[in-house]
């Protein structure tokens, strides 16, 4: 019988996490169609890759990366040769043809305890990719934990269409507020660390998302002194002279107030307006 307990931690998924690869060593052994989309994702986490390839069968977009980035590829025009080619390496993905020396590549790497990826080959991976929506900071991935890679890609087109586009710019405001109050109040945890994250999530809940792209560091001070150090969150009108982003109210009113509905129903309103004012200068 299924308890509790079973329904917080149904297993047979996968530890989807947010893998920190700035700084550290990949390599991306083959450079085709997949090659290139996973160089993509590596030079998205700041990775530094070294890329094996016979030149012949590069892709053109891998071609346009390896010019684009000389000092972040790495680039032989060779196969794979061995045991050798995985040194110091964090991450190794294997995209080729060839199944069999896949699976030799990936024998190496647990012997090395690296972790790796062999694309299409389910069985021989530590981790797979998954579709995947990036907007600035905001990154998301939608996994079918290997059963329907393709539903996986028409669900990201699904979530896409449901984000409005201000998202990651206004994530990166956040960031920057983040850091500043940090920098003023530099405790981690204690009864000041504590007041510090129940500030930010107050804020985070009571400002519509849309409010935060107008940030600049004027406005970042002004919320930091006139809230955080008075202990109470500022409504958007107090701590910015610009007018308020289309489609918002009163920030005081939250997230319910958000762009979602109100753009559209302004652009209606707009539209009806001016088809009334056509119609009336044609019957005059
Ligand atoms: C998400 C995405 C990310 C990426 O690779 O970047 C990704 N596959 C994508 C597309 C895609 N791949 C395939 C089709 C054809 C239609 C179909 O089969 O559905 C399409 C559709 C298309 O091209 O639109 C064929 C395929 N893929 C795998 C197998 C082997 C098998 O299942 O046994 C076969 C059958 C080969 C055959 O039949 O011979 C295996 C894997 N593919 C994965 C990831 C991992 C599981 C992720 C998950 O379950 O969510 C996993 C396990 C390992 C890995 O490669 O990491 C990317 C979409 C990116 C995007 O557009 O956003
Ligand atoms: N996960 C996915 O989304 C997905 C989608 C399509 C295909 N695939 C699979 O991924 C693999 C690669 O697909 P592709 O379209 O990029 O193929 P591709 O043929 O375009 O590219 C493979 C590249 O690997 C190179 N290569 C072959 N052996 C090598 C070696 N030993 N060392 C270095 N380079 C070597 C080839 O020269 C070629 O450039 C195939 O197995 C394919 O079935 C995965």
């Amino acid at each position: 019988m299924q308890t509790e307990i079973d329904k917080l931690a149904p297993g047979g998924g996968s530890l989807m996490i947010a893998w920190q690869l700035k700084g550290k060593r990949a390599l991306l052994v083959g450079g085709g169609e997949v090659g290139a989309s996973r160089i993509g994702h590596l030079l998205g986490a700041d990775a530094h890759i070294t890329l094996l390839c016979p030149e012949k069968g590069l892709h053109p977009t891998t071609k346009d990366y390896i010019a684009k980035y000389p000092n972040r590829i790495a680039y032989y025009d060779r196969r794979f040769t061995g045991p050798a080619e995985l040194h110091k390496m964090d991450i190794v993905l294997t995209a080729i043809d060839s199944p069999a020396t896949s699976r030799e590549i990936v024998d190496l790497c647990r012997q090395a305890k690296i972790p790796v990826n062999a694309a299409d080959i389910p069985e021989l991976c530590d981790f797979y990719f998954g579709a995947h929506i990036r907007d600035g900071p905001l990154q998301i991935m939608i996994s079918s934990n290997g059963n329907g890679p393709r539903i996986s890609a028409l669900m990201k087109e699904k979530v896409q269409a449901s984000l409005e586009g201000y998202e990651g710019l206004a994530l990166s405001k956040i960031g920057q507020l983040r850091a500043e109050l940090k920098e003023r109040v530099p405790e981690i945890g204690g009864p000041l660390g504590r007041k510090r994250m129940k500030w930010m999530s107050k804020i985070c809940n009571e400002w519509p998302l849309i409010d935060f792209t107008l940030l600049d560091s004027a406005m970042i001070q002004k919320l930091l002194d006139e809230g955080w150090e008075k202990d109470r969150v500022p409504t958007f009108t107090e701590v910015c002279s610009k007018p308020r982003p289309l489609g918002v109210e009163d920030s005081s009113k939250g997230h319910r107030f958000g762009s979602n509905l109100l753009i559209p129903i302004a652009h209606f309103v707009a539209g009806a307006a001016l088809m009334a004012a056509v119609i009336l200068a044609r019957r005059r």
